[in-house]
């Protein structure tokens, strides 16, 4: 008698031998078109040697949807050829042998409405530990209307932002304080108010300044206060802080919303390592309070940096429009952190565009209509200084917040003057490209310009230098169609 295979073929070998197929159970529709209410993911699948990419392909398609390892009878119960998720296409990815991208069709009906927690459980809940894969990526996705509608969105979005605060036509200018931790409430707020007097519209926490034995929330929420108000009165501006809220429980993160609230501040922020539950409950607190919504993607490269293995950047951007955050860190291509420009560039689209067109070479896959959910703006911070201003703004454009934390805190003449000079640099900048000037390559020259009539701006370029570069796409090199390879 012949034995069991399923007892002496390892799991992941199955495929090989043929014993199990994902794509014969159905999850592998090359003829299927995606309707338009479907949610489309795109992976970057690399299979185990062996395992033809189709069956992969079949595989994640299975396993994200209905799947198990092996038939089940009551699939019969259910309406399993709509649950079914389908992969349809399979496109090796040129120049990297061995992967491929997968695009799988996912019915509506699969779905909990509005909930980021129900979305990512399907889309990565089991899948990045399959057997059959080496490694796994989620590029991209497609959000129909009509779950886009399902959620709230950011709370308060850039127009009304901008409003809020009555800045227009220039990037708002923050900063972090530094050092990250052990400053007592009392130095912590001359720190704020420093920075705000000088000239930048924001200071912030940092991600991991919660309530440390050193200084604990509620002496940092009024000295940040007092600060505010009093830069606030000096300059005749609106001016904040973002007060992070961040705490083990979503009742210590309520309380503190509240008093930041009470004491009359309008932003509290998160940490993206909250998770999405979290984050979607204060999104609602906070449109339900008319507070600005800033969230700091404090964990995120520990899943986004590999280009093979995780998830990329542009879908937890696309996740957190839909969870409502009114700013996002999302890189700054000329900072301390990593951070390809076209790939940046396609983040910055997601988070600002009302329908976003597709760009492979910027890594957008997919069209995304946002069915007039607000714009998140996007905040370029790590490790920027004055002296990348015409860089910044050629990158980015106005709707950004450019944060200088070592820029402001680490300027020579202090921080007020840290502030000052990214202050001039940016105006200096603005004004130049109003009138139509070249910035990208006349940049330096019109920071030197402006340094002649700014002490601050002087000391900051002779500080940190000219560190323009060409900043050159590799990333998404393998994204555009080649010859060999059209999709
Ligand atoms: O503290 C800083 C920046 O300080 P500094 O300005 O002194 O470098 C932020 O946590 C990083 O910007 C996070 O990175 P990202 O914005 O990429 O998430
Ligand atoms: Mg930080």
């Amino acid at each position: 008698m012949t034995k069991d295979m399923n007892t002496v073929i390892d799991p992941k070998d199955r495929y090989k031998a043929g014993v199990m197929s994902y794509a014969k159970m159905g999850y592998w529709q090359p003829d299927y078109e995606p309707k338009e209410t479907d949610i489309i993911a795109l992976f970057r699948i690399t299979p185990q040697e062996g395992v033809d990419a189709i069956e992969a392909a079949a595989a994640v398609a299975g396993e994200s949807s209905t799947a198990t390892w092996t038939v089940v009878w009551t699939d019969r119960l259910t309406a399993c050829d709509m649950y079914r998720a389908k992969a349809y296409r399979v496109d090796p990815v040129p120049n990297a042998a061995g992967q491929y991208f997968a695009y799988i069709a996912y019915d509506l009906d699969l779905f909990e409405e509005g909930s980021i927690a129900n979305l990512s459980a399907s889309i990565i809940g089991n899948v990045f530990g399959f057997k059959p894969l080496k490694a796994l990526r989620l590029e991209d996705m497609r959000l129909p209307v009509a779950y886009v509608k399902t959620f709230q969105g950011p709370p308060t979005g850039i127009i009304v932002e901008r409003e809020r605060l009555d800045k227009f036509g220039r990037p708002l200018l923050g900063a972090t304080v530094k050092p990250k931790l052990g400053l007592s409430g009392k130095n912590y707020g001359r720190v704020i108010y420093e920075a705000l007097k000088g000239g930048l519209d924001f200071v912030k926490d940092d991600e991991n300044i919660n309530s440390q034995p050193f200084m604990h929330w509620r002496e940092r929420f009024l000295f940040a206060m007092e600060a505010i108000n009093r830069a606030a009165a000096a300059t005749g501006e609106i001016k904040g802080h973002y007060l992070n809220i961040t705490a083990a429980t979503m009742e210590d993160m309520y309380e503190r919303a509240e008093f930041a609230k009470e004491l009359g501040s309008t932003i509290v922020m998160i940490d993206l390592v909250i998770g999405y539950t979290a984050i979607q409950s204060m999104a609602k607190w906070a449109r339900k309070n008319d507070m600005l919504l800033h969230l700091h993607r404090a964990g995120h490269s520990t899943y986004t940096r590999q280009k093979n293995h995780g998830v990329s950047f542009r879908v937890i951007s696309k996740w957190m429009r839909l969870a409502g955050v009114d700013h996002i860190h999302a890189g700054t291509v000329v900072g301390k952190l990593e951070g390809d420009p076209n790939t940046v560039k396609g983040f910055y689209d997601i988070l600002r565009k009302p329908r976003v067109p597709v760009c492979l070479e910027n890594g957008v896959f997919f069209e995304q209509d946002w069915g007039s959910l607000r714009s998140v703006m996007p905040v370029a911070s790590g490790g920027i200084h004055a002296g990348q201003m015409h860089q910044l703004l050629d990158l980015f454009g106005d709707d950004v917040v450019l944060q200088f934390g070592g820029g402001t805190i680490g300027h020579p003449m202090g921080i007020q003057a840290g502030a000052t000079a990214n202050r001039v640099a940016l105006e200096a900048m603005v004004l130049a490209r109003n009138e139509g000037r070249d910035i990208v390559n006349e940049g330096w020259e019109i920071l030197e310009q402006a340094a002649k009539w700014c002490t601050p701006l002087r000391a900051a370029l002779e500080t940190w230098k000219d560190v323009t570069f060409n900043y050159e796409s590799t990333d998404t090199a393998d994204f555009v169609p080649t010859p060999t390879a059209s999709y």
